[in-house]
């Protein structure tokens, strides 16, 4: 049973809880770059979060170059932004800790 796509009001409400995280002109996705001290840090993050989104089944579009991470956040199966979008998102944001 794919996940909800949220409706205008709840996606407002989701995003004022994710602060640090943008929307896409789109309006079906969100993102945010992380940037670490160094390689090492930004890989780290990304191996934490990879066994996070598998466990989720829910997985990120990303792109590292070398201590920055871009992410963009979006349910495919639904066309859009849902709760499992939001859910990694935070997750991420507390795995970076302070970086970001
Ligand atoms: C079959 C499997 O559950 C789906 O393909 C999952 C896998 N990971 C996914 N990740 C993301 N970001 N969106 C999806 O719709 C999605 N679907």
């Amino acid at each position: 049973m794919p996940a909800e796509k949220l409706d205008g009001d709840t996606l407002k409400a989701r995003l004022s809880e994710t602060p640090d995280w943008e929307l896409d002109v789109s309006g079906n996705a969100i993102s945010r770059t992380f940037t670490f001290k160094d390689f090492s840090e930004a890989f780290g993050f990304m191996s934490r979060v990879a066994l996070a989104a598998e466990k989720m089944d829910h997985h990120p579009d990303w792109k590292n170059v070398y201590k920055t991470v871009e992410v963009s956040l979006s349910t495919h199966d639904a066309g859009g932004l849902t709760d499992l979008d939001f859910r990694l998102a935070r997750k991420m944001d507390a795995y970076a800790g302070k970086a970001g």
